[in-house]
């Protein structure tokens, strides 16, 4: 990919999954800075070369692209900070969720160049998924640069509905934590049943690696043929699945991914 100098606003989470992505990659440690108000999370980018500021508007003048990666809530406050910077010949990357990029422009100086990105954690492990939007403004220079960004973590997908972002949150964003619940219910439930920590969890993050892989290597088998395989008639399987059956598994899966995407065209409205 491209190599140009990024700055990321706020040092949390998702920055740090997609700044350690990245550097797997060999993504040049000495072209990301980031800001951050934390001095505690200095030594955790300096460690692998990375730069660190608490001065964001400094960094964000000597940088091409601009990450931002605070939260919803302190979005106007740290958009409004950074009013005295020219935008016009850099990059925005926003992975807020939720905050529009009516909203960005709105509160930066000639920042006609936003990519809003929906990413998630798993870009720590280069197995990320990331949705993209970008207004027909955007040039392909910087819509591409944005996609190769996230694609060195992941997988990528452009909406061309800004609306559909909100969609995107309850499948990307959000996703790996119904995953990680479906597991701790599945690791308690071994260790109610007297299996050790270690054995519930390898059994479990085995499991669900293996899953997940046959899905990815088997793009033309549809997901209930998988399910169907595992399922002998009269057969264990056949059991459990009943209970996720009688207690209505799918319909809870759209309501929890409905209240995901609820919550975030509320907080569009909010922040
Ligand atoms: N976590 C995830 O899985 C995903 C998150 N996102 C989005 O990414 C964004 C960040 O989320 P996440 O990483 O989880 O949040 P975190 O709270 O982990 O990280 C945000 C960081 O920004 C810091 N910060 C606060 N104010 C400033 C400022 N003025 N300048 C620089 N940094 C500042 C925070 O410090 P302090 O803690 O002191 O406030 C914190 O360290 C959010 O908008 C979220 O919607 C998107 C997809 C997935
Ligand atoms: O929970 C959140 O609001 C953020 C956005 C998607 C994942 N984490």
């Amino acid at each position: 990919m491209q190599q140009k100098s990024i700055c990321f606003i706020g040092g949390g989470n998702m920055a740090q999954a997609i700044v350690f992505g990245l550097l797997k990659t060999g993504y040049p440690a000495n072209l990301i800075t980031v800001c951050d108000p934390n001095e505690d999370k200095r030594s955790l980018f300096t460690e692998k070369k990375v730069l660190f500021s608490t001065d964001n508007q400094t960094t964000v003048e000597k940088s091409d692209v601009m990450v931002l990666a605070v939260k919803p809530q302190v979005a106007s406050d740290v958009c409004s900070a950074l009013s005295a910077v020219d935008f016009s010949e850099k990059l925005v990357i926003s992975i807020m969720a939720a905050i529009s990029v009516e909203k960005i422009t709105a509160l930066l100086f000639h920042a006609d160049n936003i990519v809003r990105v929906m990413p998630n954690t798993p870009a720590l492990v280069s197995t990320g998924m990331s949705g993209l939007f970008a207004r027909a403004n955007v040039s392909m220079e910087y819509k591409q640069f944005a996609e190769s960004l996230l694609q060195a973590v992941g997988q990528t997908c452009w909406v061309e509905n800004e609306s559909d972002m909100h969609t995107v949150t309850a499948a990307s964003g959000s996703s790996p934590a119904y995953f990680f619940l479906f597991m701790e219910a599945m690791q308690q439930s071994l260790l109610n049943m007297g299996l050790t920590v270690q054995q519930a969890r390898l059994l479990v993050q085995q499991s669900a690696l293996g899953a997940a892989k046959m899905v990815v290597e088997n793009p033309t088998v549809e997901l209930a043929t998988l399910r169907q395989n595992v399922t002998s008639k009269g057969g264990t399987t056949a059991a459990a699945l009943n209970v996720f059956n009688e207690k209505q598994l799918a319909q809870i899966v759209e309501q929890a991914m409905l209240a995901c995407v609820e919550r975030s065209k509320e907080m569009e409205k909010l922040f």
